[in-house]
C-alpha cells in the first residue's frame, strides 16, 4: 500500500495514474502496473505511468477519475495492487476463436462498465470480435447485458424508432425523419451515438443545434411535449458499455458486426422501443458491401429483434456516395435545416432517404396505408416537419434557429476540377478522411461540402468541393491529403478511340 497526495490532471485518458519515478523506484510498483485507487469507500482502477510532472509524494489522476472517487486535490489516497480482471481469460478465449457462454459475456460487460478493464483490454475484445465474430446467442447475451447494466426506460404507449448502421458520409436523415414521424403523432424517442467511422454521427450533428445530453426524465418530458427527441445515448446511463466500446472503435475505424448489432439494439432495448426500422446503407465503401450481405445483416437484426421483443424491419439503402452534399457536424446541421425550411431546395438524396424511412415507419405505425407511407411522409415534410423540428430543438434546451445562422469553419479552400468531363467517382472513404483531417467531428465546424455528385458534368476550373476548418493548420493538412487522395475523379466520356487496322 502506498499513500499519496492527489494532483488533478487535465488529460482525457481515464485510467492514467502518474507517479514520480523516485517514488516508483522506492516502491513495489512498476510502470504499467494496474492498481486500485482507494478513497474512503470508493475504488477505481488505474494504470501507473512514471512522470516528473508530479512531485514525490504526489499522485496525478484525471479529473474524471477524481470525480468517480469523489476525492479533491491535495487529499490523500491509497493505492494497492489490482487483481487481473477475471474476464480477461474470456477475451483471450474469443481471440482463440471460441464461443463464449452467456455468463462469460456478462462478466466482460460488467467489468467493462465497472472500469475494471483498461482500454488495451477493451481494444483486444473489440479486435477479437472484428476477426472472429459471434453467433446469435452470444450477440443476444451481449445486447441484453449492455442494456441491463444501465437504466431501462418504460413508456405507457408504443414507441417507434429508426436507426442507421452508419458508414455513409453525410447521413443526416434522422434530423428530417424524426420530426416527420413525430408530426404524424407517433412517439419516436431517438437515441444516437457519436461518430464511429464517419466524420459526424447524428449526436454530433444534433449537438450543433441543441443539447443532446438529456437525462431520462428530461427525455420523457420532451417526448410528452413533442412526440420525439434526438439525443446522445452515451450521455444517459443507457447501455453504458456502448459508449465505452465506441471510444475504442473510433480510433481503430472499425465497427465489428457483433458490436454493431448489440450497440444499436442495446440502446433500443434500454429505451423501451417497441417498433424499429434499421437502415442498412449498401455500397463499395460502406459497412455492407452488397445486397447479399445486406440481406444477411437484415435477417440478423430481425432475429435479434424477435429475441428482444422489438418488432424490427430493415431498409437497404443506397450508400455508394454521400447523402446530400454536406459532411461534418455544422455543415450537416445546416443542410438538414435548409432542407426542412424548403424541401424543394434540399438535396434529392437526403429528401428521398428521409421520406422513404419515415414512410416505412408511418406504415408500421398504421398512420399510412401499405405502399403510401412515402407520399404521406413527403406531405408532412412540406407542411409540418420544420415546425416540429424547432419544437424538438427548443424542448431539448436549444433556441429556434435558421440555416443561415449556422457557422461553419472560417478557414476554407475550394478544390476545382483539373479538366472538362464528368464526375465518374466520388469516394466515401476519401471524403471522410479529408473531413476528419480538417477536424471533424471534434471541430464541429470542420468538414467538406460537395459541389458535385457522381454523373455531374464539369468544366476545367469548376468547383468540385470545399473543405472547411476552424484551424488553419488542420486545413493545410486536409488540403495536402485532398491533393494526394483525389476523392473526386473527373473523366471525359470518351475512354479510348479504336481505329481499323
Ligand atoms: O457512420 P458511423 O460514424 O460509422 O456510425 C454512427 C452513426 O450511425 C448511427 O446513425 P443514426 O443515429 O441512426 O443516424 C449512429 O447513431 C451514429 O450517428
Ligand atoms: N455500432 C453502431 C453503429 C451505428 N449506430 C450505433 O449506435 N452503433
Amino acid at each position: 500500500m502506498l499513500f499519496l497526495k492527489v494532483r488533478l490532471l487535465d488529460i482525457d485518458l481515464l485510467d492514467l495514474v502518474l507517479i514520480n519515478p523516485e517514488d516508483i523506484k522506492a516502491s513495489q510498483y512498476f510502470p504499467g502496473d494496474r492498481v486500485v485507487l482507494i478513497y474512503k469507500n470508493k475504488e477505481e482502477i488505474g494504470t501507473i505511468y512514471s512522470s516528473t510532472l508530479v512531485n514525490r509524494g504526489e499522485i496525478g489522476i484525471t479529473k474524471e477519475l477524481a470525480k468517480s472517487l469523489k476525492v479533491k486535490e491535495g487529499e490523500l489516497i491509497t493505492i494497492k495492487h489490482a487483481d487481473k480482471p477475471r474476464s480477461l481469460a474470456y477475451i483471450k478465449k474469443k481471440m482463440d476463436k471460441n464461443k463464449l457462454s452467456k455468463e462469460e459475456i456478462f462478466l466482460i460487460v460488467d467489468e467493462m462498465v465497472n472500469n475494471k478493464l483498461t482500454n488495451i483490454e477493451i481494444s483486444a475484445f473489440v479486435t477479437s470480435l472484428y476477426i472472429n465474430g459471434m453467433d446469435m446467442d452470444e450477440i443476444e447475451a451481449l445486447t441484453i447485458r449492455m442494456a441491463e447494466t444501465g437504466e431501462m426506460v418504460e413508456w405507457e404507449s408504443l414507441v417507434f424508432d429508426v436507426h442507421s448502421i452508419g458508414g455513409v458520409p453525410g447521413n443526416k436523415y434522422a434530423l428530417l425523419t424524426v420530426p416527420i414521424v413525430a408530426s404524424a403523432g407517433l412517439k419516436i424517442p431517438k437515441t444516437s451515438s457519436r461518430a464511429i467511422t464517419s466524420a459526424a454521427g447524428t449526436a454530433d450533428v444534433m449537438e450543433v443545434l441543441t443539447r443532446v445530453d438529456l437525462s431520462i426524465e428530461e427525455i420523457k418530458n420532451v417526448v410528452k411535449e413533442t412526440n420525439g427527441c434526438l439525443v446522445w445515448g452515451g450521455a444517459l446511463n443507457l447501455a453504458p458499455a456502448d459508449d465505452i466500446t465506441i471510444n475504442v472503435e473510433r480510433p481503430l475505424g472499425i465497427d465489428p458486426k457483433p458490436l454493431l448489432l448489440s450497440s444499436v439494439m442495446a440502446k433500443k432495448l434500454a429505451m423501451g422501443v417497441s417498433k424499429l426500422l434499421i437502415d442498412i446503407p449498401i455500397g463499395r465503401e460502406v459497412k455492407v458491401k452488397d445486397e447479399k450481405e445486406g440481406n444477411k445483416l437484415a435477417r440478423e437484426f430481425i432475429e435479434l429483434g424477435e429475441r428482444l421483443n422489438i418488432t424490427t424491419e430493415c431498409a437497404l439503402t443506397y450508400g455508394n456516395q454521400p447523402i446530400g452534399r454536406a459532411i461534418g457536424p455544422a455543415l450537416e446541421a445546416k443542410e438538414a435545416l435548409e432542407t426542412l425550411e424548403d424541401p424543394y431546395k434540399g438535396a434529392n438524396s437526403l429528401v428521398d432517404k428521409a421520406t422513404h424511412l419515415a414512410g416505412i415507419l408511418l406504415e408500421m405505425g398504421g398512420i399510412a396505408p401499405a405502399g403510401e407511407g412515402k407520399e404521406v411522409a413527403e406531405e408532412l415534410l412540406f407542411r409540418k416537419a420544420h415546425d416540429k423540428f424547432m419544437d424538438i430543438i427548443v424542448a431539448q434546451g436549444g433556441k429556434e434557429v435558421r440555416s443561415e445562422e449556422i457557422e461553419v469553419g472560417k478557414y476554407f479552400i475550394d478544390i476545382v476540377s483539373p479538366k472538362d468531363g464528368y464526375v465518374i467517382e466520388l469516394s466515401n472513404n476519401k471524403i471522410t478522411k479529408i473531413a476528419k483531417e480538417a477536424g471533424a467531428p471534434n471541430d464541429k465546424k470542420a468538414g467538406v461540402y460537395l459541389n458535385v455528385k457522381v454523373g455531374d458534368k464539369v468544366e476545367k476550373g469548376d468547383l468540385l468541393f470545399t473543405i472547411y476548418s476552424s484551424s488553419e493548420d488542420r486545413l493545410k493538412n486536409a488540403i495536402k491529403l485532398a491533393r494526394t487522395l483525389y476523392p473526386i475523379k473527373v473523366e471525359g466520356i470518351l475512354i479510348k478511340r479504336i481505329v481499323r487496322f
